[in-house]
C-alpha cells in the first residue's frame, strides 16, 4: 500500500464523482451527515435550553446525557451493526433509516420534553447503526474497485467536510429565529439566549437534510459488480469516526484486529465460491429469515433500477429479466467491531519508539479538541453567547482541524515530520490554554480555530509518520487501535467535559477594581491544554531522532520557507569518511576540464579520488545516457526525462558515490541533482519540488558537501564545444538561459555549499580558485596504495 493520495485532491475528488451513481450516492452521505452534525448541535444545544432554569449541575448532565446518546450508540453497539448488515436491501436500508431519523428529529420540538429528546437522540443513533453499513455495501456496488480507496476517502472527508457547515447553518438559523423572535410582539422577552425556537429551527433542518438523503439514496441504481470481487471493509462515517485515521486507514482499518482481518479472509474466499453458487442457485442459499424479505425488495429494485448503459433493449423483454439476487454474497458487509478493537489493540501498538510517541501524542491530542465540542455550548453561554455563538464555535474547531490537516503540512513542509508533530501538539495546548484563560467570545472562537488547526497538522503528520514507520500488515492495525481509540475518547471527552465543568464551577477573582472571571468551562480547556503541553514535550523526547540542528532554528527555516543548511549534520549522521564534490554549470563551461585537474593534484595530495559524471558513470547509467542524449529521440516527455536522469544518478550513488564516500574516497562528480533541477526543472518547466523530492529519494538524501558552479553564458560555453550536439545542447538559447540563471539561484540559496566562479577565466585560475576552498573540507589524506581502486572507476572524459 503506497502513500495515499492527499485528503481530497481535486483531482481524486473529480476522478470518483465523475461517475453519476457514486454522486448520488455521495450527494446522500452529504446530506445525511449534515443531518447528523445539525443532529448533534441541536441535541446539545437543546439540552442546555431545557434545564435553562435548573442548576449547573443538572443543565451539565443534560449536557453529557445529549452527547452520550448520540456518540455512544456507534462505539458500544457496534456489533448490534453487525445483526443489522445486510439483513435487507442497502438502498432501503439507507432510505427508512434517513426518513426514520427524519421524523425522529421533528418529534422533538413537537414534544418540547428532555427525555423525549434522550430517546429520540439515541433511536436516531440506532438508525445510524443500520444506516453505515448499507452506505458501505452501496459503496462497493457502484464504484468500481479501482476507485473504491478514493471513494471511501472521499466519503469520510465529506463526513468531516459538513461538520464545519452543520456549525454555520446553525448559527445562521439561531440567529434569524432569535431576530424573528426579537422582532414578534413582546419579542423583548423572548429573545433570551436558551430559547428553544432557535435550535428548533435547526431540527428541522436536520429532519430536511435527512428527508432529501432518504429521497437521494431513493434515487440510486441497483449495484452490480464482478463475484470475484473482495468486499470492502468501510471506513467509519459520521461524527463519530476519527478523521485522519478513517481518512488514511484505507478501507482495511476497522477490520483491523488480527482476528477480525482472519475471519474477512475466510468470508473473502468463501464469497468468492458463494457468488458462483448465488448465480447458479438464484441465491436459494441465502438465510430463510432474510429471503422473503429479499426477494420482494429485489423485485422493487429492479423496477426503479435505471438499467445500465446498453442494456435496456434486453431489458425490455420480459424472458430477459432474470431477478438477480438483491445482496450478492461478494459484497456482503462486515462491520467494524470497536470493542474489540479496543481490547486487542494495544497488543501491537508501538512497536517503535517513534511509533509509540505517535501514539502517545495522537490519543493525547484528540480528546483534548473533543472537549472543547463537549464544553462548547456551555462555555458560550458563559461568555454571553447564545445559540449562534455556540454554532461559531463548534463550525471553528472542525474548520481549523480540516484547514490544519490540509495546510499545515505544506506550510512547515521543511520542518522534519516528527518535529512538526510535536510542535503542532505543542501549539495546540497554547491555544486551548488560551481559550481556557481568556473568557472572551470572539478570541475564543479565534484560539478554538488556532487549536483544531495544531490538532488538524498533529493528526494528518501522525498518519503520515505511521504510513511510513510501519509495515503494511502492522499499520493497518496501528491505524484501525487508533481509530478505535480516538473514538471511545470523544465519547469520554464530550460526555466528561461538561460534567467536570459544572463540578469546578464559575469563580469570580477580584483585586481591588480588578475583577477576573474563572469559568467552569474555561477550566476545562484549560486542563485539555494543561494535559497536552507536557505530552508533547514527551512526544518531542520520543520522536525527535536527536542530534540534528536546533529546534527553534529549523522553526524559523521552516516558517521563512528556507530549508535548513542541515548538509554538513546529515553527513555527519551517515558518518561517510569521504568528501564529495560536485561541479555543475553549462554546456562547455569546463566541469570536465577542471574535475581531470582537480583530480591530479588531489591524488598528487595523497587522496583516493573518484573522477565521475552524470549520465553515464554505470552500466545501467550508460544505456539511459544513451536514450536521453539521443538526438533522434525528440518526443521524450518531460517528466521521462526527469525520472531517467534520477534512475542514472540512483544507480550512480548506490553503485559509486556512496561505496567510495565509505571508504573514505574523495568523489568528484560532473553534475548531480542541480543539473535535473536547471534541465528539467527550470528548462522544462517542470516543478521543482516534484524534481527535488524525486531526487532525495534517489539519492538517499545525500548531499555533497560543496558543489563548484562555473558560471558562463550559454553562447560561449556552447561555443567552446565542437563537432555535433546532443539532444540536450541542441535546446534553444532560452533554454540554456533559463537552465544557468537557475544554476545561479540554487547557489544563492545556500552560498554556504556553493562556490560560484566566473568560467571564462583561464582554466588554472579556476582550479586555483577552487583549490582555495576545497582545502578546509580535505580529510587528511590516505596511503597512496588506494589510488589502485581509483583507477577501476569510470573516468571523466578529457
Ligand atoms: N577556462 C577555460 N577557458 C577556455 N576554454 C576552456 C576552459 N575550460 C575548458 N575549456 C575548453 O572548453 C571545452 C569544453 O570544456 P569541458 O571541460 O569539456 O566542458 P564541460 O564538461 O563543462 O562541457 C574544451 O575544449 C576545453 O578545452
Ligand atoms: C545530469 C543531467 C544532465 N543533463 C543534461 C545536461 C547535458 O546537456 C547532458 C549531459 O551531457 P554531457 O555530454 O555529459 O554534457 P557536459 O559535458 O556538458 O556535462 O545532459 C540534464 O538535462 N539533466 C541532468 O540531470
Amino acid at each position: 500500500m503506497s502513500r495515499s493520495a492527499p485528503l481530497g485532491a481535486p483531482g481524486e475528488a473529480r476522478g470518483v464523482l465523475s461517475s453519476k451513481p457514486f454522486r448520488r450516492l455521495w450527494a446522500a452521505l452529504s446530506l445525511s451527515s449534515l443531518g447528523d452534525w445539525l443532529g448533534l448541535l441541536t441535541l446539545l444545544a437543546l439540552a442546555a435550553a431545557l434545564t435553562a432554569d435548573a442548576d449547573p449541575m443538572t443543565r451539565a448532565y443534560a449536557v453529557a446525557g445529549a452527547a452520550a446518546v448520540k456518540l455512544a450508540p456507534p462505539v458500544l453497539l457496534s456489533p448490534l451493526a453487525g445483526l443489522l448488515a445486510d439483513r435487507f436491501d442497502r438502498r432501503l436500508t439507507m432510505v427508512v433509516a434517513d426518513a426514520v431519523r427524519a421524523l425522529l428529529y421533528l418529534s422533538v420540538p413537537l414534544a418540547g420534553r428532555l427525555d423525549w429528546l434522550l430517546i429520540a437522540g439515541f433511536l436516531a443513533e440506532i438508525a445510524a447503526l443500520a444506516w453505515g453499513p448499507a452506505k458501505d455495501a452501496a459503496l462497493t456496488g457502484l464504484v468500481p474497485k479501482r476507485r473504491l480507496d478514493q471513494a471511501t476517502r472521499l466519503g469520510v472527508l465529506t463526513s468531516y467536510g459538513t461538520a464545519p457547515v452543520a456549525g454555520a447553518v446553525f448559527a445562521v438559523l439561531a440567529s434569524l429565529s432569535w431576530l424573528v423572535g426579537a422582532l414578534l410582539p413582546g419579542g423583548g422577552e423572548r429573545a433570551d439566549a436558551f430559547l428553544t425556537p432557535q435550535t428548533d429551527a435547526a431540527l428541522y433542518a436536520a429532519a430536511v437534510a435527512y428527508l432529501a438523503a432518504a429521497l437521494t439514496a431513493w434515487a440510486l441504481p441497483k449495484p452490480r459488480r464482478s463475484a470475484a470481487e473482495t468486499p470492502p471493509t468501510a471506513a467509519p462515517a459520521g461524527p463519530a469516526a476519527v478523521p485522519g485515521a478513517a481518512a488514511e486507514n484505507e478501507r482495511t482499518t476497522p477490520l483491523a484486529t488480527g482476528a477480525q482481518s482472519s475471519d474477512n479472509e475466510a468470508t473473502a474466499q468463501l464469497q468468492t465460491t458463494e457468488a458462483a453458487d448465488d448465480a447458479a442457485a438464484g441465491n436459494e442459499r441465502t438465510a430463510p429469515l432474510a429471503t422473503g424479505a429479499r426477494s420482494s425488495d429485489n423485485e422493487r429494485t429492479e423496477q426503479f433500477a435505471p438499467a445500465p448503459q446498453g442494456t435496456e433493449a434486453a431489458s425490455a423483454q420480459p424472458s430477459a429479466q432474470r431477478p438477480e439476487p438483491a445482496q450478492p454474497a461478494e459484497e456482503r458487509y462486515r462491520p467494524e467491531n470497536l470493542l474489540r478493537t479496543l481490547w486487542q489493540g494495544g497488543r501491537f501498538a508501538g512497536t517503535t519508539p517513534l511509533v509509540r510517541g505517535l501514539l502517545a501524542g495522537m490519543v493525547s491530542v484528540f480528546p483534548a479538541v473533543a472537549a472543547v465540542a463537549g464544553v462548547a455550548r456551555l462555555h458560550v453561554a458563559s461568555l454571553g453567547a447564545g445559540n449562534a455563538g455556540f454554532g461559531v464555535l463548534f463550525a471553528a474547531v472542525f474548520a481549523g482541524m480540516g484547514l490544519g490537516m490540509l495546510a499545515g503540512p505544506r506550510i512547515l513542509h521543511n520542518l522534519s515530520r516528527p518535529r512538526l508533530f510535536a510542535v503542532s501538539m505543542a501549539a495546540a495546548a497554547v491555544a486551548l490554554l488560551a481559550a481556557g484563560l481568556i473568557p472572551n467570545m470572539v478570541m475564543a472562537a479565534v484560539l478554538v480555530t488556532l487549536a483544531g488547526c495544531a490538532a488538524g497538522a498533529a493528526w494528518i503528520t501522525g498518519i503520515t509518520l505511521i504510513h511510513q514507520e510501519l509495515e503494511e500488515d502492522i499499520r493497518t492495525r496501528t491505524l484501525g487501535y487508533l481509530n478505535a481509540v480516538a473514538r471511545a475518547e470523544l465519547l469520554v471527552a464530550v460526555v466528561a467535559a461538561p460534567l467536570l465543568a459544572a463540578v469546578i464551577g464559575d469563580y469570580t477573582l477580584g483585586y481591588g477594581d480588578l475583577s477576573y472571571g474563572f469559568l467552569g468551562t474555561g477550566a476545562v480547556l484549560l486542563i485539555a491544554g494543561v494535559l497536552v503541553l507536557p505530552a508533547s514535550l514527551i512526544t518531542y523526547r520520543r520522536v525527535d531522532r536527536g542530534g540534528e540542528v536546533a529546534l527553534s532554528r529549523e522553526l524559523l527555516a521552516a516558517l521563512r520557507g528556507v530549508p535548513l543548511p542541515t548538509t554538513d549534520v546529515q553527513q555527519e549522521e551517515r558518518r561517510l569518511p569521504g568528501t564529495f564534490i560536485v561541479l555543475e554549470g553549462g554546456e562547455g563551461a569546463g566541469k570536465s576540464t577542471q574535475a581531470g585537474r582537480l583530480s591530479v593534484w588531489l591524488r598528487d595530495e595523497g587522496f583516493e579520488v573518484v573522477t565521475t559524471r552524470e549520465p553515464g558513470s554505470t552500466k545501467l547509467g550508460m544505456r539511459l545516457r544513451a536514450l536521453l542524449l539521443d538526438r533522434e529521440d525528440t518526443e521524450m516527455s518531460a517528466r521521462a526525462e526527469a525520472l531517467l536522469y534520477a534512475a542514472d544518478r540512483a544507480e550512480h550513488v548506490s553503485s559509486v558515490i556512496l561505496p567510495a564516500l565509505r571508504r573514505g574516497a574523495i568523489v568528484i562528480s560532473d553534475r548531480y541533482v542541480d543539473s535535473t533541477l536547471a534541465y528539467q526543472g527550470a528548462g522544462r518547466e517542470l516543478v521543482r519540488d516534484d524534481i527535488e523530492r524525486v531526487n532525495e529519494w534517489a539519492t538517499e538524501e545525500l548531499v555533497p558537501h560543496l558543489t563548484v558552479l562555473l558560471d558562463i553564458p550559454p553562447d560561449q560555453g556552447l561555443s567552446r564545444l565542437g563537432g555535433t550536439t546532443d539532444r540536450m545542447e541542441a535546446e534553444s538559447e532560452e533554454f540554456h538561459t533559463r537552465v544557468r540563471q537557475s544554476f545561479r539561484e540554487l547557489a544563492e540559496r545556500d552560498p554556504s555549499r556553493y562556490l560560484v566562479i566566473d568560467a571564462r577565466e583561464p582554466a588554472e585560475e579556476l582550479t586555483r580558485e577552487i583549490q582555495r576552498r576545497l582545502r578546509p573540507l580535505l580529510p587528511d589524506p590516505v596511503p597512496k596504495d588506494a589510488e589502485a581502486i581509483t583507477g577501476m572507476m569510470p573516468t571523466i572524459k578529457e
